[in-house]
């Protein structure tokens, strides 16, 4: 396929994508045991109803849910591991069930926790593995190894043996494995569980690189929404198997109202002020922080009812943080 028909066809497709799982039943008691044997009981989970999601090729998408919406058993579907029940599925326009072999060399797959690195080796030497075991030419391995080794820092982590990886070197290490055979569409799961700041900030940052100068579509799935907010330009949430929300993050935060937040601080001693139209979410020192709904009090009616106040030192706006929003959504999605 010419690279103009490559742009062309969406990343992936999901039509109306049903994923049901039999899960068998047992009490635990021990008077049950006889009858979980003779009467086994099997219960019918629907992991995914009717999903139907476009990805054009070039994206970065935040893929979030709470757990048990159906992440997981959606990147395993479009990695061929698992079959839906229920509707149709294509990847950079191939049926990851019939055309798995093709897929696996223009796709990358990264569960989180788990590691295809070889324990007892240096890094490196996974990588040839992977090269010769993949048959990755030469002048392809060459450019990608050159390019993930600049990139990821990687030059001391290639010679070290994997078992004595800090798990951020292992990220580091597992991502760039993932890259040798320069996929296309990179599923990645949980990339930044666990990391510190600064190994996150590094992750996010070669992540983003990743997909603006080479183009690589991206999807991960994460809990952290920060994580998720500076990295993708498209969230899409599942929720109890069925897309609930898909748009950019500003929409997401309009969805429970425009909230924003303000600090005030004022002169020492001055009391919490009680402000109209805006909730008091706590005071430290002299500095009150306040919520307000901007779709209900305009920006500039808040700043003028401040300027009213001479006890006032300083102000800082800012928009309510996306795991608040997401807190308030997953609580309402509860009570549906
Ligand atoms: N192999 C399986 N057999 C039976 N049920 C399963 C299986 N895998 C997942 N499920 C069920 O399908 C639903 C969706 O699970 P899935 O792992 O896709 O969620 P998730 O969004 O990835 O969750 P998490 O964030 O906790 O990883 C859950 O109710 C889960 O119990």
């Amino acid at each position: 396929m010419n690279d103009m028909a490559r742009q062309d066809t969406p990343a992936l497709v999901l039509d109306k994508v049903t994923k049901e799982y039999s899960q068998w039943q047992r009490s635990g008691e021990t008077k049950d045991i006889i009858r979980n044997l003779l009467r086994p009981e099997k219960r019918v989970v629907t992991a995914l109803d009717q999903v139907s999601l476009v990805i054009n090729s070039g994206e970065f998408v935040a893929y979030a849910g709470a757990n048990g919406a159906g992440k997981s058993t959606t990147i395993k579907i479009l990695s061929g591991i698992l079959t839906p029940t229920k509707g149709g599925v294509t990847v950079l326009g191939l049926n990851p069930l019939k055309d798995r072999i093709p897929l696996m060399h223009r796709v990358g797959v990264l569960f989180g926790q788990r590691t295809e690195l070889w324990w007892d080796h240096p890094v490196i030497t996974s990588f040839q593995w992977k090269k010769d075991v993949w048959n990755i030419p030469d002048q392809v391995y060459e450019k990608n190894l050159q390019m993930v080794t600049e990139l990821l820092d990687l030059p001391d982590i290639l010679k070290t043996f994997a078992r004595e990886l800090s798990l951020g070197q292992r990220m580091r290490a597992d991502i760039a494995m993932l890259l040798l055979h320069g996929p296309e569409l990179i599923f990645l799961d949980e990339p930044t569980l666990g990391l510190d700041v600064l190994a996150k900030q590094q992750m996010i940052g070669f992540l983003k690189k990743l997909n603006k100068e080479y183009g690589t579509t991206v999807v991960v799935t994460s809990h952290d929404m920060d994580d998720l907010e500076e990295m993708a330009q498209r969230v899409v949430f599942i929720n109890k198997g069925k897309i609930a929300f898909d748009g950019d993050f500003d929409s997401l935060r309009s969805v429970m109202g425009g909230f924003y937040r303000i600090l005030v601080t004022t002169q020492p001693g001055v009391p919490a002020l009680s402000l109209p139209e805006m909730k008091l979410l706590h005071s430290e020192n002299d500095v009150h922080e306040y919520e307000f709904d901007r779709t209900k009090v305009p920006i500039h009616e808040v700043l003028g009812n401040l300027s009213n106040y001479s006890q006032i030192l300083d102000l800082e706006i800012k928009k309510a943080p996306i795991e608040d929003v997401v807190a308030s959504l997953y609580l309402s999605w509860k009570e549906n």
